[in-house]
């Protein structure tokens, strides 16, 4: 729903065309979505056939499982697709078994699968993205210029990340069901997060000194947003200016990544928004480093973060379609 309310307004796109697995004939969005209730759209029966002859790419919104048995048409065909679910984030089968519990895609397509996180790893040229997992993209903006400048004891880091519900998807759960979500905390997957193994990759492509995190997972009574609370240990000799620097150098020119120094930012500024919003504080007592890494986990976190990789994929400004606001209050 997110990800076609951002492309029903970019400015890039002529038409959409919507398919559901469970269809057998055109439905009205409007009878299946009560919130589009003045759209006509027709919702149409899945058919990879039918997609790659209506339309330019294809993105897939769906659980984890599903592209990793229903990619293989596009990549075999080199037909462009966003797909923003894990099952082409890892590169290796097994790992992906081991973190999913489900059947992973052929090897070769996680291997060709491109990790499109979006500020670092640009997605120009490429035909299957892997858009990246929420606490990931929140985790690795937040940890880039500590990691990528060699700043930080690399096994001492210490991942804290919170999340609204709607990280949970649709389906309704006993942890997201109001009455145990509303007024309470829930610390989850403790060491068994599905997100771990895309965040190891991308921190060892960035330094291969990174051997393990420590990573855990909360539930917070709110419908959207991620909170990345980062504790590590500085390097000797490297003061609260040297990381000052390299935030402000790596974020400079990043339309969607604000490094706002030792303003710590809250979950709210940054709902409704791509933007992720770090703050930084160096305690020279403990030489700890404090890092807060604040996004919509829908959004930059998901479809909005796929909507950049689709600009950076067909050569769009990157900024296309992503003028969004916060929502206040
Ligand atoms: N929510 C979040 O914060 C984040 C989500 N993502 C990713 O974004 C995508 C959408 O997330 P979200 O909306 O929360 O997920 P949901 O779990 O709410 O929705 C998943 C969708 O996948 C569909 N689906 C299930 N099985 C199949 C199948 N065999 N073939 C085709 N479609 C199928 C479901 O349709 P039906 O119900 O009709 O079966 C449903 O519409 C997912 O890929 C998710 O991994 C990524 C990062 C963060
Ligand atoms: C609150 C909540 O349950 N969040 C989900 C977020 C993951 C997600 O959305 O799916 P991907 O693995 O495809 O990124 C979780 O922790 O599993």
């Amino acid at each position: 729903m997110v990800l076609y309310q951002l492309l029903r307004r970019h400015p890039e796109v002529a038409g959409i065309n919507l398919y559901d697995h469970k269809l057998t004939e055109n439905e009205k969005l409007s009878q299946m979505v009560s919130a589009f209730y003045t759209d006509d759209t027709q919702v149409q029966p899945y058919d990879p056939k039918t997609i790659m002859v209506d339309n330019q790419m294809v993105f897939f919104a769906t659980s984890a499982g599903v592209t990793a048995q229903l990619s293989q048409p596009y990549i075999q065909a080199g037909f462009p697709v966003i797909d923003l679910s894990g099952d082409l984030r890892l590169e290796d089968a097994s790992e992906y078994q081991r973190w999913y519990h489900k059947p992973a895609a052929p090897q070769l397509a996680m291997r060709q699968a491109h990790y499109g996180l979006a500020d670092f790893e640009s997605a120009v040229h490429q035909t299957y993205v892997a858009n990246p997992g929420c606490y990931a993209t929140a985790t690795l903006l937040g940890l880039a210029p500590l990691v990528q400048n060699d700043l930080i004891d690399p096994g001492s880091i210490i991942v804290d990340a919170k999340s609204g519900t709607s990280g949970a998807g649709k389906n309704p759960a006993q942890a997201t069901h109001f009455t145990q979500a509303n007024d309470n905390l829930q610390i989850y997957k403790p060491n068994q997060h599905q997100h771990i193994p895309e965040i190891m990759l991308e921190l060892q492509r960035w330094n291969d000194d990174v051997a393990a995190i420590q990573f855990m997972t909360t539930l917070l009574p709110i419908t959207r947003g991620i909170m990345s609370t980062i504790y590590a240990k500085v390097k000797p000799g490297v003061g609260g200016a040297q990381i000052d620097q390299a935030y402000a150098t790596t974020y400079g020119n990043k339309p969607f990544v604000h490094y706002i120094g030792e303003h710590l930012p809250d979950i709210k500024q940054v709902v409704g928004t791509n933007n992720c919003d770090i703050g930084v504080v160096y305690n020279p007592v403990t030489q700890m480093m404090v890092v807060d890494s604040v996004i919509d986990n829908l959004l930059k976190g998901a479809a909005g973060q796929a909507v950049q990789n689709f600009n950076q994929m067909f050569d769009y400004e990157e900024t296309s379609g992503l003028n969004l606001q916060t929502f206040l209050p």
